[in-house]
């Protein structure tokens, strides 16, 4: 059979109408008409195909006389030239008429375009379902018994990285000239210093951003480090409003159940804020989640509210109200003291105000109390908002569950003004115990008990073994699963090149800090100077150091005992080499006294740069002045 010439193409009004668009324009129909696109070898013109293409991507022009079977039997496979053969219905269809014709297959055979080869099997006798699957388990296990190539990778040795980096240079697979870099893709993190204090990971996200846990290197102290981006301040409703209220409150508060804010200060060139808290274990929310019940023994729980009471009672005395109080946001120290924590929507009520009637409602939905909620009061108590919500806490502490639980938002709430409180029933609570959780949710605000009433209650003055309290939450809390963050900064800092390893009596590596730390016998206080600072205190008479031959170094200022605080002094940097740090540093704002961090007990240097102590303390002071201000 002859093939098509570029004479006998059919042109674009031949090629069926449904292959083309309705825009088709005539120029686009001459120029594919002008090309011949039939099977492979058949292309014409290259040129004015792809303009066609470009052009009127449907339209399909073939030769219906052009036995598209021949030799490769029709299939569609790219010309020589690398052009797709286009292929239409109309081939398809004059392919299976012929071959049906030849074969004497009937024509109501049905075959899928571009399946040429199941013309070839249309003799073999239909395979039954099971057969199918027989001969699909028979070539999977073919597939699996390709015999494979072993490959034992070359062992991980400095000789094998050796041998492989000459291999690959000798073959001239990479310019020579180019030094090929086999080190681990994944670099240890570098230790990073800001503000004095080093970094480390990440234990705590709330909604106004990460909170890391940081070490002070003056005092070589844990601190957790809250870090709010300003960006985020800026879409957060009220978000630059509510971090402002939540520091001016917290500088005047000092008292064991709050949690303490060591400082503040800002990174314009990173855009953020940090907070710098005395460091916490965990949270409540973290003791009731490691329970299997999801709930505290009645003396844990009672240990707990005594010291969310006496936080409470502090707050309330200086005119506080929390308004989220809440087990996520009673922080545990170390020697577990509850530390209330966030606060972010806490208000200070006005000094010339006879009650605590509060202004805007805030809070976790499940801890709100219905005058809150409920929309059928003119004004709330903000002290009772807390009483509410304590009721809240302990009943969640004692019983895992909560007083008042709705999937849906509007449902909680009407549940919350409407539903009468009751009791759990998965614990068996006293009849005290009862009676106070009754108390505390009460829906009327005015009848609620006050803080100094429910320390007047007798379950609050009920006295628990300390093993039952606080003492076994210490013991699982120690015994828990606590991550030190701090590890990887630390193994950075001092894991590094010429160390000197040696063992301890039980064998034990212990790792003695690289020789730049310690120059001709002095401990050097550019890499840590709080060790000086721990060594000896002013008064304390000969360091102790001094008599084991490790003398402290005096820093540049002379006075090697002074943390030069972000707050009194602008460089703040510690005397220490990374560039990292020194240039953040530098941009560092110095906000003004912020709160009175209670181990900086040195006044600022002189001779601090007066004009950046002037930038740094604009963004600052306008953040202080304005809640200071306004309250
Ligand atoms: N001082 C701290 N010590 C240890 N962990 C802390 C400390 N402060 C906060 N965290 C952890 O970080 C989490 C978030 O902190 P925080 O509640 O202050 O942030 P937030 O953005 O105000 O959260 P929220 O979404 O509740 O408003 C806490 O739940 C806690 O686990």
């Amino acid at each position: 059979m002859e093939g098509p010439s570029s004479s006998s193409v059919p042109t674009a009004s031949d090629a069926p109408s449904k292959y083309l668009l309705p825009s088709d324009s005539d120029d686009g129909i001459a120029t594919s008409s002008a090309a011949n696109v039939g099977a492979r070898s058949h292309v014409a013109n290259k040129e004015p195909m792809e303009k066609e293409k470009q052009q009127s991507p449907m339209v399909l022009n073939v030769d219906p006389d052009y036995d598209y079977d021949e030799e490769d039997g029709g299939s569609c496979e790219e010309d020589q030239r690398g052009t797709p053969a286009p292929i239409s219905r109309e081939i398809v269809d004059g392919a299976i008429a012929r071959r049906s014709r030849d074969r004497q297959i009937s024509p109501g055979v049905k075959m899928s375009i571009g399946n040429y080869d199941d013309m070839e099997d249309d003799d073999e006798e239909v395979e039954t379902p099971e057969e199918q699957k027989q001969r699909f388990l028979a070539s999977m296990k073919r597939i699996r018994k390709q015999p494979q190539e072993a490959f034992d990778p070359p062992e991980d040795t400095e000789a094998m990285r050796e041998f492989i980096n000459r291999q690959v240079n000798d073959a001239m697979m990479f310019n020579r000239d180019n030094h090929i870099d086999y080190s681990p893709i994944n670099k240890p993190k570098e230790a990073k210093i800001i503000e004095g204090y080093l970094w480390g990971g990440i234990i705590g996200t709330g909604s106004y951003g990460k909170v890391k846990e940081v070490i002070d290197i003056y005092t070589i102290t844990r601190r957790a480090a809250k870090i709010m981006k300003y960006e985020k301040l800026r879409k957060i409703p009220n978000g630059w409003d509510n971090i402002r209220s939540e520091m001016s409150i917290l500088r005047r508060l000092n008292h064991r159940n709050i949690v303490k804010l060591i400082e503040v200060f800002n990174l314009p060139e990173k855009g953020k804020v940090y907070m710098i808290f005395e460091y916490c274990i965990g949270s409540v929310q973290n003791l009731i989640d490691m329970e299997p019940a999801h709930r505290l023994s009645i003396g844990e729980s009672h240990a707990i509210f005594l010291e969310l009471c006496h936080g409470l009672n502090y707050l309330h005395s200086k005119r506080v109200s929390h308004k989220d109080i809440k087990p996520g946001n009673l922080l545990l120290s170390i020697d577990m003291t509850v530390k209330i924590c966030d606060f972010g929507v806490a208000e200070q009520i006005c000094l010339f105000q006879s009650d605590g009637r509060c202004t805007k409602v805030n809070g976790t939905p499940k801890f709100q109390p219905p005058e809150c909620v409920y929309g059928n009061h003119e004004y709330f108590d903000g002290y009772k908002v807390d009483m509410w919500s304590a009721g809240v806490t302990l009943y969640n502490m004692v019983s895992g569950k909560y007083p008042f639980e709705q999937q849906v938002l509007l449902r909680l709430y009407e549940s919350i003004g409407t539903n009468p409180v009751e009791m759990p029933t998965n614990v068996e609570l006293s009849r005290d115990l009862q009676d106070i959780i009754q108390r505390l949710l009460d829906k009327d605000f005015t009848t609620r008990p006050n803080i100094s009433d429910v320390m007047q209650h007798p379950w609050f003055q009920t006295g628990f073994p300390e093993d039952q309290g606080l003492g076994r939450i210490m013991e699982r809390m120690r015994t828990g699963d606590r991550p030190f963050t701090m590890y990887p900064s630390l193994q950075a800092m001092y894991d590094g090149a010429g160390s000197e390893v040696i063992l301890d009596e039980d064998g034990n590596e212990l790792i003695l800090p690289p020789p730049d730390l310690v120059k001709r016998g002095t401990l050097s206080l550019s890499s840590f100077p709080g060790f000086r600072t721990l060594e000896k205190r002013p008064g304390d008479g000969p360091s102790p150091s001094s008599d084991s031959g490790v003398v402290a170094e005096p820093d540049s200022s002379g006075d090697p005992l002074r943390r030069p605080s972000s707050r009194s002094m602008p460089t703040s940097a510690p005397p220490r080499p990374p560039s990292q740090a020194v240039k953040v540093v530098e941009a560092v704002a110095a906000p003004e006294a912020v709160v009175e961090a209670p181990e900086v007990q040195e006044e600022a240097p002189q001779e601090a740069p007066a004009p950046r102590r002037r930038g740094k303390r604009s963004l600052f002071s306008c953040i202080f002045r304005s809640r200071t201000d306004s309250s």
